[in-house]
């Protein structure tokens, strides 16, 4: 297992937030997180990325104790749905910004971010400044900053919440290819079924701060608290109503 999370608990004053958390994630798994707002998925992520402490439980990334590391040092990057760019600095300059920090080589940087930016279909847009973009090519930008240092680990908050439907779906399946393509762990975090039904290799849900993992796709589409069963038979009730032949007098 490259993340190993076991009986992580956190409260807020006297209310618990997460209860005994525990799951695992193996190299290049994608493990989508389904939960209701409000459920204490942003605080497993902020926990995991080293922005509040638990109270107790262990986080292990490749067998090492994760909670001692400062945020800076754990090879995390955290993705929000606000996409955080500089913006003084243009689409390139936002990109290489990691590479920058760590002294890459000029031509390296070069070399990977514009072959970053041909993957993420932000070749034409390299010397634009994040005001001159749209959302979703903005929320690109941020997918490239965050996939340039090669992070071990990506977290994901809700990343595509503000776009529109179709945005959205262009963005979940270049999400797909990209972390395919440089074999990205994730656990990716989100309210919307059938998101999570897509990006994800591996399923769970949360709700209240209870964490429960299903052993396949198929128990976590018939689990009841996903509500997936129940929308297929809606769509299908639709359907069967839609065809009938007096439908439309
Ligand atoms: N710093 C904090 N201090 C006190 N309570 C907090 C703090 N952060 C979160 N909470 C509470 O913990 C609970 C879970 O919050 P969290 O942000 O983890 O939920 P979420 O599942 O990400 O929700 P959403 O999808 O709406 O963002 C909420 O009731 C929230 O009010």
């Amino acid at each position: 297992m490259l993340l190993t999370v076991a009986y992580l608990s956190k409260r807020f004053g006297d209310q618990p937030v997460l209860r005994d958390i525990t799951c695992g994630l193996a190299a290049g798994q994608v493990l989508a997180v389904l939960g209701r707002s409000g459920g204490g998925k942003t605080t497993l992520l902020k926990i995991l990325a080293g922005l509040e402490t638990p109270d107790t439980g262990t986080v292990l990334l490749d067998g090492q104790d994760l909670l001692p590391v400062p945020p800076n040092e754990r090879q995390m990057v955290y993705l929000y749905q606000e996409p955080l760019l500089f913006p003084h600095l243009t689409v390139f300059e936002n990109v290489a910004f990691g590479l920058r920090i760590r002294q890459v080589g000029k031509n390296e940087i070069v070399q990977r971010v514009s072959k970053m930016l041909e993957e993420l279909d932000l070749g034409a847009h390299a010397q634009k400044a994040p005001h001159q973009l749209s959302g979703g090519q903005r929320q690109r930008v941020s997918f490239g900053r965050a996939l340039i240092i090669r992070p071990r680990l990506l977290l994901l908050d809700e990343p595509f919440g503000n776009l529109d439907a179709q945005t959205r779906a262009d963005m979940q399946q270049l999400f797909l290819r990209v972390t395919r393509q440089h074999q990205i762990t994730s656990l990716f975090v989100t309210h919307d079924s059938r998101e999570a039904l897509t990006v994800g290799t591996h399923f769970a849900y949360l709700d209240r701060g209870l964490l429960t993992s299903f052993p396949s796709v198929r128990e976590f589409i018939q689990d009841p608290r996903t509500s997936i069963a129940a929308e297929l038979t809606f769509w299908e009730s639709i359907q069967r109503t839609a065809f009938q032949p007096d439908y439309e007098t």
